[in-house]
């Protein structure tokens, strides 16, 4: 099967504006038309200087078609690049909007700095080659076949003469435009990549810092950017070698049409005026050859960057299921059934079993690397299942719309992920309604992050730095417990912290969440010997299998593995 032009596909989902690409072509030909009939009254009015009896007349008609062309051409060109700019921007929103939808496994392969890349510049490719040299496509064409016909008109023996030069032109030109198109591929490929790498070293600059890897990293960006250097240094031969080349063609061209137009102007068989004409067609001409020359690689730099686009966009989106499908009764208990899943090829869940009762907690224990993050994830439908199913009651939670899901869910990670921003965006993130002050002095005092708050001279309104780098452990987590009170869910996932905070703050996030769990569904992946013996069941995960289910109490008699975690993982209090 034929493989789908990347460009094509991005053009397709664009929504034309027809009436304006109308307009705008009208304008176009009618300014290259008025275009070509400038040069043919250059030369009559040469003529008419020749005998000596200017003719008022003609020069206003010539003065007239001068500003025709030019306005018409301007306003032309100028819509064109509208619909140029309307086309990219429609295509980046469109891509944004799928990219932000896709499934969480798609991130997980990703690196955010190349993504960013293909959002940003290639889509600049794109947007080079829309904006500015499609749009010239149509008027260059225009003139160049009007000027070639004019030629002939004028004189085509002449005109024959003059051309000869050109194949060898295009000749030189073809080989040279498919290399820049293969140099400009692998620029754009090479700048993802040192976007990735940015990306990576920037989002973890403590990590950098702490394990003092700056020159090991400069050494990695060193070899891209020397990589991205060479193809620019390549690109640049190329454009050295042929802009003079057009250069001395068109040098060529025009010492040829004014050595034989000489000879053929003094033998009478053309008019001086024509002789003028034909030059100026000749130096009219050059543009449009020079732009159709580089168009070629223009249009494969485009083609090639859309490519990158076209992958994402191929890429799967998440089943949002019905919107309006909410379920049917709410305070139901979560039931896994039969769920197996896994990242990739490895299996991590087996055929898991378990339920989640409502208004109850429920701890998940065991080893690292057991998958009990991965059963959160599966809750919040971050990654579809491979066999088996969730229910909330007796309804499937994939039927139920993704959004109203999570809306339903609070999640309380680990790692308190914060936007950049200030302190209010943060606790009002995801919450879709305006949150009044006084609800905020409430819950804030609720998850004990008042006062701390009220201690910044900007109280709610700080700015936080990115991922909140300017709080403390303690004070993000407590800001995310605050978050949670807002968004009030039915069900509560709960990771809870391994980091050994003071026993002040240890102090304040235990009641904190002891107060969010209040009958809410709550499932905590538990670290604190204190959560553990509160939850009504403690269900016991080890390589992807439950293999215990009961209170703290039970497991203890009957379970040798739990007996031994609890003693090895010296469980805080
Ligand atoms: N996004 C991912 N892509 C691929 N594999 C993953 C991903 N997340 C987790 N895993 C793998 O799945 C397995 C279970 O991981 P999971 O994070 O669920 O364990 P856990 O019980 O929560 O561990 P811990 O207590 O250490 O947080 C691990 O082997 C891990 O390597």
């Amino acid at each position: 099967m034929k493989k789908e032009n990347p460009l094509f596909y991005l053009l397709k989902k664009v929504d034309w504006p027809k009436r304006l690409l109308f307009v705008a072509m009208t304008l176009s030909i009618l300014g290259s038309l008025s275009g070509l009939l400038v040069p043919l009254f250059t030369g009559k009015l040469v003529d008419t200087f020749n005998t000596k009896s200017l003719d008022l007349k003609m020069v206003w008609v010539f003065l007239g078609i001068f500003l025709a062309n030019a306005i018409l051409s301007g306003f032309g060109s100028y819509l064109l690049s509208k619909i140029g700019e309307k086309t990219i921007y429609s295509i980046r929103a469109k891509l944004w909007k799928h990219l932000i939808k896709l499934n969480m496994s798609f991130f997980d392969k990703s690196e955010s700095g190349q993504l960013m890349s293909r959002i940003t510049d290639d889509t600049n490719v794109i947007n080079l080659f829309i904006s500015e040299k499609a749009p010239s496509v149509l008027p260059s064409l225009l003139t160049l076949i009007g000027s070639i016909i004019m030629l002939f008109i004028l004189d085509w023996q002449m005109t024959l003469i003059t051309f000869i030069i050109l194949p060898i032109f295009i000749i030189i030109m073809i080989p040279l435009g498919k290399q820049m198109g293969k140099i400009s591929k692998e620029t754009q490929t090479e700048i993802a990549k040192f976007s990735g790498l940015l990306g990576r070293v920037l989002t973890e600059m403590r990590l950098v810092k702490v394990t003092a890897s700056e020159e090991n990293e400069l050494d990695k960006t060193k070899i891209t950017l020397l990589d991205i250097y060479k193809l620019g240094l390549r690109e640049a031969k190329i454009r050295a070698i042929i802009s003079p080349l057009s250069g001395i063609i068109m040098m060529l061209t025009v010492a040829i049409i004014l050595g034989f137009g000489g000879i053929r102007v003094s033998s009478g068989a053309i008019t001086a005026g024509t002789l003028v004409a034909m030059v100026f067609y000749v130096v009219q001409l050059s543009g449009p050859i020079i732009s159709f020359s580089m168009f070629i690689t223009d249009y494969k730099k485009a083609v090639g960057a859309s490519e990158r686009i076209y992958e994402i966009y191929h890429e799967d989106v998440e089943p949002t299921g019905n919107d309006d499908n909410k379920p049917v009764s709410t305070n139901q208990d979560i039931i896994f059934k039969n769920v197996s899943f896994g990242y990739d090829k490895e299996t991590i869940i087996k055929d898991l079993s378990l339920s989640i009762h409502s208004g109850e907690v429920t701890a998940f224990v065991g080893p690292s690397g057991s998958g009990k993050s991965t059963l959160f994830s599966l809750i919040e439908r971050l990654y579809p299942l491979q066999q088996g199913e969730i229910l909330y009651g007796d309804q499937p939670i994939n039927d139920i719309s993704l959004k109203f899901w999570r809306q339903k869910i609070g999640y309380v990670m680990q790692s308190n992920a914060m936007m950049s921003g200030t302190i209010r965006d943060n606790l009002t993130y995801g919450i879709n309604e305006r949150v009044s002050d006084e609800t905020l002095v409430h819950y804030t005092k609720m998850a004990h992050c008042y006062d701390f708050i009220m201690d910044f001279p900007q109280g709610f309104d700080t700015e936080i730095g990115e991922r909140g780098t300017k709080l403390s452990g303690g004070q993000r987590q407590r800001i995310d417990i605050a978050r949670s009170f807002i968004k009030n869910p039915d069900i509560l996932l709960l990771d809870e912290a391994t980091a050994n905070l003071d026993s002040e703050s240890e102090f304040y996030i235990q009641e904190a969440l002891n107060e969010l769990m209040k009958d809410r569904t709550t499932v905590v992946i538990a670290h604190r010997l204190a959560t553990i013996k509160k939850a009504s069941q403690i269900i016991f995960i080890d390589k992807g299998v439950v293999t215990g289910i009961g209170t703290h109490q039970e497991l203890l008699e009957n379970h040798d593995k739990y007996r031994h975690f609890v003693k090895t993982q010296s469980l805080n209090e």
